[in-house]
């Protein structure tokens, strides 16, 4: 079977449509030597559209094309944490549960206390999930995304990275994203999987 054709990067600005300055950071990290300029949403004023999607590349797509409103191509992500035991929750909801003020000491401690009624069923195995969406002001889109397994750990551990990261043990590792390296963390995310598929569609070369 032919593999199908995915559209080219060539632009020298890319918009990151995200208003999460962590994931920011990360995309940046990841993009570094493949694009000229990379501005955010929030750099540009853009509005922070609403996530009206039912799956994680809806809403990857969703908030893509609303940044292509600045006249540039647009990547956005859209991501989350599954925790088998709690039926795939927070999922899309991941965000949310942190509340208005992005709390995500409140969002980790409503995960351990929805386990508390499952405490039979540990060690808690979960995923996080990231969707890329990089959109074009004609419309176009390609999206691709990315996992990686672990398992959740209580009390949080570490201040690097950002949301639940103090929480997550990835698969094979005895400490969690939040006390990773950030370098380690890009190695293997599920951001950082999820680059490489969209880096070898649109990117290479
Ligand atoms: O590597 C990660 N390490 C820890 N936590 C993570 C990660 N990746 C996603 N997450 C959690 C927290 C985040 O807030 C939520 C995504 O929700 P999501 O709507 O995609 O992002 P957001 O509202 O924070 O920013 P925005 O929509 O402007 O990109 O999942
Ligand atoms: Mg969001």
């Amino acid at each position: 079977m032919q593999t199908p054709a995915h559209r080219p990067f060539r632009e020298t600005t890319l918009v990151v449509a995200s208003h999460n300055p962590g994931k920011v950071r990360e995309i940046a990290e990841l993009l570094k030597g493949r694009v000229e300029t990379v501005r955010s949403a929030g750099e540009l004023n853009l509005p922070e559209p609403e996530e009206t999607g039912d799956t994680f590349i809806a809403n990857a797509v969703l908030k893509a094309r609303a940044a292509t409103a600045a006249g540039h191509p647009a990547l956005a992500d859209d991501s989350g944490l599954a925790v088998d035991a709690l039926e795939g929750a927070p999922g899309l909801y991941s965000a949310r549960w942190a509340g208005p003020d992005k709390d995500f000491a409140l969002a980790m401690d409503k995960v351990r206390q929805e386990l508390e009624a499952r405490a039979a069923e540990a060690p808690f195995t979960a995923r996080f999930v990231c969707a890329l969406a990089l959109a074009w002001p004609d419309g176009h889109v390609e999206a691709f995304e990315g996992t990686v397994e672990g398992t959740l750990v209580f009390p949080p551990r570490g201040d690097q990275g950002f949301g639940y990261d103090p929480i997550f043990q990835p698969t094979g590792h005895a400490i969690t994203f939040g006390e990773m390296d950030p370098a380690a963390k890009h190695a293997m995310s599920h951001r950082a999987q999820a680059f490489r598929r969209l880096t070898a569609a649109c990117f290479a070369g």
